[in-house]
C-alpha cells in the first residue's frame, strides 16, 4: 500500500475487515514487522483521537514514531508555489515535504479543509504534495474532503453490532456552532456505498453534499421519516458544500439535535459519532449516554484500522 486517502485504496472491504478483525484479536500478532521503521505523524489541524490511536497502532508494530505539529515549533510554511517569499513564512512546503521524508519510512497528514476555495480544498493540494513530493508511503489522518481511517473504523464497529445483514444506517446532519468540513460525512458516505447496507443520507436543504461522494444514497429532507426503522444513526456536522455557500453555516436549527424524539422512531437504533462532539447541539446527553451510543467502542476501533493500514504499508516497504 503506498497511499491510503479513499476508500478503494484499502481494496476488497470483507479482507479489509478479516484483517482488522484478526488484528483486534491479536493485536500485537505483527510487532516484528515495524522493527527500526518510523512513522511521522505531520498535524496542520488539532486531534485527539487519531493522535493517540494512530500512535498505539505503530506501537503494536513495533514502530517507532514522530509527530510534528507543523503550526507549534515548525516554520510556517508556505504552500503555494511561484509565491515571492518576502512575508512571514521562511520556509516552502515543497522543501519541508522532502526533508522529513528523509526522517521516516512512512507518513500520515492531517490537513482540513480552509473553506477558502473549493476547488483548492477539493483537489486536495497539501495531502496529494506529500505524496507527490515525500518519497514514501502517505495516508490520511482527515484531509480536506475524506477521513478514510474514521470511516474504516466506523464500518469495523457497524459490522461489530449489527443484527441484520443488511442494516439501515441513517447519516444525519445536526447543528454546530462552527462551519466544520465535509471529510467525515464526505469519507462515511464512500465507505456506506461501498457497502450493500440501506444507506439514507439527512439534511437541511441547503447542506447536500457533492454528488460523488453522495452516489446512490437516499437523500431525505424530513429527519423523523429518515429515521424511521434505523438500525444506526451517524450524527455529523457540515458546513454548506454547494456553489456560494461554500463553508458556510446556514442552519443552527436545534430541532435536528439527536434526541429521545428522533430515536424513538428507530429500531433501537445504535448512536455514532467520531468524536469530538458538542453535546446538545449535536446530540443530547441522554442519548449520547445511552446504552445505544457506541461511541467509545467506535473511537476505539480506530487503533484497529490504523494498525491494518500501517501492517499494510510496512509490507509494501519489503
Ligand atoms: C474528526 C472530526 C474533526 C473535525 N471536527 C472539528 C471539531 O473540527 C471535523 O468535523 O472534520
Ligand atoms: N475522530 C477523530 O478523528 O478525532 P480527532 O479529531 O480527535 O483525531
Amino acid at each position: 500500500m503506498k497511499k491510503f486517502t479513499c476508500v478503494q485504496d484499502i481494496g476488497d472491504l470483507k479482507a479489509a475487515l478479516a484483517e482488522a478483525f484478526e488484528i483486534k484479536n491479536d493485536r500485537f500478532k505483527y510487532v516484528e514487522l515495524g522493527r527500526n521503521k518510523t512513522l511521522m505523524m505531520i498535524f496542520f489541524n488539532a486531534s485527539l483521537r487519531t493522535r493517540l490511536s494512530t500512535q498505539k497502532a505503530a506501537t503494536n508494530l513495533g514502530m517507532n514514531v514522530i509527530v510534528l505539529d507543523i503550526n507549534q515549533g515548525a516554520w510556517k510554511l508556505e504552500t503555494e508555489r511561484g509565491v515571492i517569499m518576502d512575508g512571514d513564512k521562511p520556509e516552502h512546503i515543497l522543501e519541508a515535504i522532502p526533508v522529513m521524508g528523509c526522517y521516516c519510512d512512512i507518513i500520515g497528514v492531517r490537513s482540513f479543509a480552509r473553506f477558502e476555495n473549493r476547488d483548492y480544498d477539493y483537489q486536495e493540494v497539501i495531502i496529494n504534495q506529500f505524496i507527490k513530493y515525500s518519497g514514501r508511503p502517505v495516508f490520511s489522518m482527515e484531509a480536506a474532503t475524506r477521513h478514510p481511517l474514521q470511516s474504516f473504523a466506523d464500518l469495523i464497529t457497524i459490522e461489530e453490532y449489527k443484527k441484520t445483514p443488511r442494516p439501515k444506517v441513517v447519516m444525519t446532519w445536526a447543528p454546530h456552532p462552527r462551519p466544520l468540513p465535509q471529510a467525515v460525512p464526505n469519507s462515511f458516505a464512500e465507505w456506506m456505498n461501498a457497502t450493500d447496507y440501506d444507506f439514507v443520507i439527512t439534511h437541511p436543504e441547503g447542506y447536500e453534499l457533492d454528488p460523488a461522494f453522495v452516489g446512490n444514497a437516499r437523500v431525505e429532507y424530513d429527519q423523523m421519516k429518515a429515521f424511521e426503522g434505523a438500525d444506526f444513526v451517524y450524527a455529523k456536522n457540515w458546513a454548506a458544500y454547494t456553489g456560494e455557500n461554500y463553508g458556510q453555516i446556514l442552519s443552527k436549527d436545534r430541532e435536528w439535535t439527536v434526541g429521545d424524539r428522533q430515536m424513538g422512531v428507530t429500531n433501537n437504533a445504535f448512536f455514532m459519532h467520531c468524536l469530538p462532539v458538542r453535546r446538545n447541539m449535536i446530540v443530547t446527553d441522554d442519548v449520547i449516554e445511552s446504552a445505544q451510543s457506541i461511541v467509545i467502542p467506535e473511537a476505539a476501533n480506530r487503533e484497529i484500522s490504523a494498525t491494518v493500514v500501517l501492517k499494510r504499508m510496512l509490507e509494501g516497504l519489503k
